[in-house]
């Protein structure tokens, strides 16, 4: 298969500093093949600033699985990044998109199996003049019209979790939270659930918006107007859905036994649960997209860009998933 397409990300995170730590790790821990797609003079740079005797390598998608036992290979966008470690700048805004527009031209020509997105903070790249929220919807955008809806999912081995409304503010969560967006983030869960991670009839299960899911509709009404007739649709066409369950109960040890992933009404009610869990090994994926994202599940961590203690746990994890849904896709379309 080809190599992986791993995006600079931020060149003033930490991006930069957990991708040489992977690099070096990619015997002991049987790392699949990865280019990274952006400045080569970034990563030199780094690496010099961490005292790392890294070959960086600038080469074409197709040399880099056999570049990748002796050297970081970087296929080239042509954009320079400048903003030195911890320095965030919106200068960097164009290098950190043409990163992952390039990753995704080459996975959609088959030159790359997977993108595999490095972090970049949201507010740096609006202040660049990115009109997207974040990753996963530019990833949808890149595949062209009709855009896919993409779902973001956290996914670990304890726990996977799934934001219907992503980043919007809370206060817009009670508009912005519909049947019809839960039935929809549902479907396509439940589909690649199925179909990329080989769970064959996955328990899915709605977390509740108000305390004790709104206790009857006595405490809210969200739970009764919004997440009940959406768990009855799901149910109608078959899919195993349950809730509105009160999201103060749902992730503990017992009760995590009793589904493969939760739903939740907004971003921080399950990516608390999942980074307090999972911190290391939890993976974001985009689910629904016609190619395989994967990331870190953390961000940019410009405190310690630089210093050499960033863990690469998270983006070795996201690289390893990378590559298992890669190939079961390549699997699937092969058979079809
Ligand atoms: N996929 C992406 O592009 C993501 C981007 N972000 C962006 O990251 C920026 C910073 O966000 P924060 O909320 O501060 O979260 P963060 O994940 O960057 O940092 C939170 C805390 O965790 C620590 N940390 C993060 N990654 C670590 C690692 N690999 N090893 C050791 N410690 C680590 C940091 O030092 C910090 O104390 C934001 O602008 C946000 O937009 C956040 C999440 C995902
Ligand atoms: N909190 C998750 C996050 O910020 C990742 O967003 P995205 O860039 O993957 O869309």
């Amino acid at each position: 298969m080809p190599a992986l397409a791993l995006t600079l990300g931020d060149p003033a995170g930490i991006g930069p500093d957990i991708t040489l730590a992977a690099w070096q790790r990619r015997e002991a821990d049987c790392l699949p093949a990865f280019f990274v797609s952006g400045d080569a003079g970034t990563l030199s740079r780094r690496a010099a600033r961490l005292g790392l005797d890294i070959p960086v390598r600038i080469c074409a998608p197709e040399e880099a699985a056999g570049l990748f036992p002796k050297a970081l290979p970087v296929v080239a966008t042509g954009i320079e990044a400048t903003a030195g470690p911890g320095r965030p700048d919106a200068s960097s805004g164009p290098a950190a998109r043409v990163a992952i527009e390039h990753a995704v031209s080459l996975v959609q020509a088959g030159r790359a199996s997977a993108v595999v997105t490095n972090p970049i903070a949201k507010s740096v790249m609006y202040e660049a003049g990115f009109s997207f929220p974040g990753h996963t919807e530019y990833l949808a955008h890149l595949c062209g019209e009709p855009a896919p809806m993409p779902v973001m999912m956290l996914w670990s081995p304890l726990l996977a979790v799934v934001p219907a409304t992503i980043h919007i503010p809370l206060a817009e969560v009670p508009r912005r939270l519909t049947s019809e967006l839960l039935v929809a983030t549902t479907r396509i869960t439940a589909r690649d659930l199925k179909e990329r991670f080989g769970i064959p009839a996955p328990r899915i299960v709605l977390c509740g918006v108000n305390p004790h899911a709104g206790e009857n509709g006595t405490i809210g009404r969200e739970d009764e107007e919004i997440v009940r007739p959406a768990v009855a649709m799901l149910r109608a066409e078959g899919i195993d859905a349950r809730g509105p369950a009160p999201a103060d109960t749902l992730f503990h040890p017992a009760a995590r036994q009793g589904y493969d992933v939760v739903i939740g009404a907004y971003h921080d009610q399950v990516l608390a649960p999942i980074k307090a869990l999972a911190f290391d090994s939890a993976v974001n994926v985009t689910l629904g997209l016609p190619f395989v994202r994967t990331s870190p599940d953390h961000g940019t961590a410009f405190d310690l860009a630089g210093t050499g203690r960033a863990s690469p746990s998270s983006l070795i994890e996201a690289l390893r998933l990378a590559r298992r849904l890669a190939v079961t896709d390549a699997a699937r379309r092969n058979a079809a």
